[in-house]
């Protein structure tokens, strides 16, 4: 497994595979690998021949400089982590690399669709941050094909705009969220959850189970419900940010007949955790009144 820095090195590498024919699986990740990660690698190895793992902790899309700040970095963890996949290539680009005149200058890439609200309404300049690292990764990688997790349910949705509008040759796949047995989703940020956090903390999918439940048992008032969870969530410690139901495909409100995901977001002590879960199409016979 290869540990490559340099982006010209990591194009000439991928051009290399390209010529012989072989086809580039790609997981972009931050680092502090789980198993929620290790799966988008896994998969990745199934469906391409050459797998690239990109490491970069992008200042770009961080709104807060604690976060960023605090953000867990464990390269020496994470390189004996992909040694024992079927990886070719870790790219980890430090920020001079990504960013050689300086983070502030850079050309920026905006998805105006899809990234007005929800994380990007509580994240401001999140999801070009996003964009703009996502496509400078893609430049960099040349991948066939991009493995991204359905924990980030909005960013999954962002990059594959972005890759369609922007004309990028290359596939995007998303991949189902990986929890602990308690329910929580994987995410790095939870080794930032102090114990009793650590404990309050699958409330947040717990919630989102239980407007899944009331949705199909036929509760229409999507305002009502989104309240009910909210108090919910604040009664289980949490800071509630939102909790939405929206098509899953459009982000906008729920319409008649189509597939519904609910999103959720919510802080406990300094740690934001977002979540999500489909849960199903709009109820045919009350569709039309869904308020
Ligand atoms: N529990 C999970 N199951 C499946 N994929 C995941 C999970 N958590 C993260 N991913 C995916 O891994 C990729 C890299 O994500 P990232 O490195 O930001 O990890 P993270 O755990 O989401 O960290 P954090 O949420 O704290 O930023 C993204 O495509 C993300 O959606
Ligand atoms: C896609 C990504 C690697 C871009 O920095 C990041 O947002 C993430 O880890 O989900
Ligand atoms: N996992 C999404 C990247 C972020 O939270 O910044």
């Amino acid at each position: 497994m290869q540990i490559i820095h340099a982006v010209r090195d990591m194009q000439l590498q991928s051009l290399s595979w390209r010529a012989a024919g072989w086809r580039i699986a790609f997981v972009p990740t931050m680092g502090n690998l789980h198993e929620g990660h290790l799966s988008l690698v896994r998969e990745a190895a199934r469906r391409g021949d050459r797998v690239v793992v990109s490491i970069f902790v992008n200042p770009l899309q961080f709104n807060e400089a604690a976060d960023y700040r605090h953000y867990p970095r464990t390269f020496e963890q994470d390189r004996q982590q992909l040694a024992a996949l079927d990886v070719a290539a870790v790219f980890a680009p430090d920020e001079a690399a990504m960013y050689p005149e300086g983070r502030e200058s850079v050309t920026r890439v905006e998805v105006p669709q899809l990234t007005s609200e929800l994380e990007g309404a509580h994240r401001p300049g999140h999801f070009t941050g996003v964009a703009t690292v996502v496509t400078k990764l893609f430049q960099a990688v040349l991948p066939d094909l991009a493995l991204f997790g359905e924990k980030d349910y909005q960013q999954l949705l962002v990059v594959r705009k972005l890759a369609a509008d922007l004309n990028m040759p290359v596939e995007v796949i998303g991949l189902p969220t990986r929890r602990e047995a308690d329910g929580l989703a994987m995410s790095s940020r939870n080794s930032r959850l102090r114990a009793p956090e650590r404990r309050q903390a699958p409330a947040l999918y717990a919630t989102l189970q239980w407007v899944g439940e009331q949705w199909r048992a036929g509760e229409i008032d999507l305002s009502a419900l989104e309240a009910a969870a909210m108090a919910r969530l604040a009664d289980a410690g949490f800071a509630p940010e939102y909790i939405s139901l929206r098509d899953a495909a459009t982000l906008q409100p729920p319409a008649a007949g189509r597939p519904v995901v609910v999103l959720g977001a919510a802080r406990l002590g300094e740690v934001r955790l977002i979540d999500n879960l489909r849960i199903g199409a709009t109820q045919p016979q009350g569709a039309d009144a869904v308020k």
